[in-house]
This record gives C-alpha cells, structure tokens and sequence, in this order.
C-alpha cells in the first residue's frame, strides 16, 4: 500500500491535523458563522454533515445537495477546506463536482464491503484524501478491509477515523472506545494516519477534552471535533457539539507528544527500563508456564480418580485470594481479576484436553 503521509492532505500543516465544524450543516448562515468563528483556531479543516444516516426514520437527515452550495460559497468566502461523509457513489459524485476537499466513510458504511467497494469503484481515477471510519461493531478486519479497499482504487491519501463501537453494555460513553482496536491497527498498518472522533465516542460535550488528550497521548495524528455555533440548538447531536469558545479552550489546553525523540540521555534511559521489562515478561511468562505445569498435574490426578475438571468453591477462593494479593501490591483490581479469569480458562481449556485425551478412552 502505497500511503502518503497526513501534511499531504491539505494546504495546512499544523499539527495535531484538526477537523472541526458542526455535525450537520443547517442553514446557510449556521454553517458560515461556525466557520467564521473557528477558523482562526488553527483549524486544519472544517467538516459538515449533507447526508445524515439516522437510527430511526423522522429525524433530521440532513440538507442534501443543496448544502453543498453553502459549502462551496464558505470555501471561497473564508479560504477553507472542507470534508465530508458520502455513502454511496452518488454522494461521492456531488461531492466532487462541489469541489469538496476530503471525503470520509461513516460507520455504518463501513461495516459493509458492498457499500465501500461502490464508494472505493467511484473513486477510480480521483486523487482525494478519504478517512475511514471504524465500523460500528468492533471488527478490525471489517475496518483493515474498508481501507485496502478504497487503496485499491488507488487512493494514496487514507486516514483511519476511531470514532467508537456500539455496545449493549451501560456506559458513560455513547460508543465504547475499545482502544485495543485502534493500537493494534496501528501496529498492523503504521502508515495510516489516524485521527481520532472523541465527540462520536463521548456523545456529551463534557468529556471531549479528556478523550481529545488521550487521543494525543496514544499518538492520534489528528481530531475531529463537531462545533456549532449553538450546540444547544443543533438539529443533530446536539449534546456532543461544543460551541466555538469551547473548542478554543480545549485546542489551548490540550498537550501536544511529540511522536518519538533521538535525544541520547533519553534513548538511553528508555533502552535501559525497556530491558529490565524484557527481563521481567520473561519470568512472568516462565511462572505463568509454571503454573500451567501445575495445572497439568492436577489434570492427570483428576482424570485418575475421574474428579470434575471446574471446581467452583477452589476457583472462588482463587479468585477472590488474588484480588486481595493485587490491591496489596497496588495492582488494579479490574486488570487483576481479567488476568486471573484468563489463567482460569487456561487451566479449565489444559485440564478438559487432559481429560479427553483420545489414547486414554478405554471406551473407545
Ligand atoms: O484447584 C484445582 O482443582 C485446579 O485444577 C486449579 C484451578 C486453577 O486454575 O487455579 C483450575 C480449575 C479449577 O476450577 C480451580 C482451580
């Protein structure tokens, strides 16, 4: 894949690469005054949602067409570029007749290769930048194929959008941010810029800013934020949108990491502690084979005297003896009780295999 770097997709180069406008474009004037009062915040691009994909029919589903038109007269009157979503070939299409600057795919098109191999057919022969965003389930082969197949159009400026998963779980997120998913696409595709979407992922204003540093934390190369002029009136997504004045406090507090650093002493350093952590995975990994030994035994004795594999009052005291061995160590009590779990379902997996061994059937 031949991907060009993130300062390539438009005229600015600031970084982190911030995307910011209103979830949808309204009216005229909405989209204008927005616009008008975020430009100065070193705004890479500004965004505005056309087409809307709603949940539920009767709600608002955007402008259409006709706001194209806004886009373009803003695009001339403040010199901005502009991205947008499209979700089919006809969106795709208006869009570039419009003279829109980058394109990205919504969640809900992701999840479905028929839809994105269109959008990817139509983009044959066009030179655009197009972000993907993740699809709604958390499916990171859904989300690798989205974006092999826009490259495979030919697209040489691709970005990957983490905008959060659907989950049935109660949460204080509107979509779980699952970072595992977003760091293990990094590792599988490192040139693919990706930016993050904490207003999707938060859906409540209030915790835009702490997602937006994480994002950066974790190395994002950039942000897409929705801004209205009065998010408390938006036809859309009202309660994620923050206003101009809250985008401006956020970009001026946010912590900008510098992705990595030749600096000798600090090299040094990082060389040394990344050795001792070598070390130390390494006994962890002999004592976790230790104990799986361990397991294996007990196995063999169970299977002689033909005693259950899963015994509930043992794994109860397991459980509950680690999590208290952890607090006392000042391990995270969650982290503590995953990782014991898994070590369960090892043992369970080893001693049910143990159990069935086919050479060990006397009835068959
Ligand atoms: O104590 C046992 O019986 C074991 O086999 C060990 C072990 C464990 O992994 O700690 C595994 C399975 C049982 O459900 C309980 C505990």
């Amino acid at each position: 894949m031949d991907i060009k770097p993130i300062e390539t997709w438009g005229s600015k180069t600031n970084k982190p690469f911030i995307i910011s406008g209103p979830c949808s474009a309204e009216t005229e004037d909405q989209l204008l005054d927005t616009c008008k009062q975020i430009k100065q915040l070193g705004i890479n691009v500004m965004r505005a949602g056309v087409w809307k994909p709603r949940t539920r029919p009767n709600s608002f589903e955007g402008i259409g067409t006709e706001a194209l038109q806004w886009i373009e007269s803003v695009k001339k009157e403040l010199n901005v570029e502009f991205a947008i979503e499209v979700a089919n070939p006809q969106h795709v299409e208006e869009a570039l007749k419009h003279n829109i600057d980058i394109l990205w795919i919504g969640a809900r098109s992701t999840v479905n290769p028929f839809t994105v191999q269109d959008i990817a057919d139509s983009l044959k022969g066009v030179d655009i930048p197009v972000l993907i965003k993740n699809p709604i389930n958390p499916d990171l082969a859904l989300w690798q194929g989205a974006i092999e197949r826009v490259a495979g159009a030919g697209i040489e400026r691709i970005g990957a959008i983490h905008r959060g998963f659907s989950s049935f779980q109660q949460s204080k997120f509107r979509n779980e941010p699952m970072w595992q998913l977003p760091i293990e696409l990094k590792r599988l595709m490192p040139q693919i810029p990706l930016i993050g979407d904490p207003s999707h992922i938060a859906g409540e204003r209030d915790l835009i800013y702490d997602l937006s540093q994480k994002m950066l934390d974790l190395n994002y190369d950039g942000l897409m934020i929705e801004t209205h002029r009065d998010p408390n009136q938006a036809w859309s997504d009202a309660k994620q949108q923050v206003s101009p004045q809250q985008l401006k406090d956020i970009i001026q507090i946010l912590n900008t990491r510098i992705p990595n650093t030749d600096d000798e002493s600090f090299t040094n350093k990082l060389e040394d502690l990344r050795g001792r952590i070598d070390q130390s995975d390494r006994e962890l990994l002999e004592a976790i084979a230790n104990r799986i030994r361990l397991v294996e035994k007990i196995g063999d004795y169970k299977k002689e005297n033909n005693v259950a594999v899963f015994q509930v009052k043992r794994w109860d005291e397991v459980y509950k003896s680690r999590e208290k061995w952890g607090e006392s160590l000042g391990l995270n009590s969650d982290f503590v009780k995953e990782l014991v779990k898994l070590l369960h379902t090892e043992s369970i997996k080893t001693q049910t295999r143990i159990m069935n061994k086919k050479e060990d059937n006397h009835d068959s």
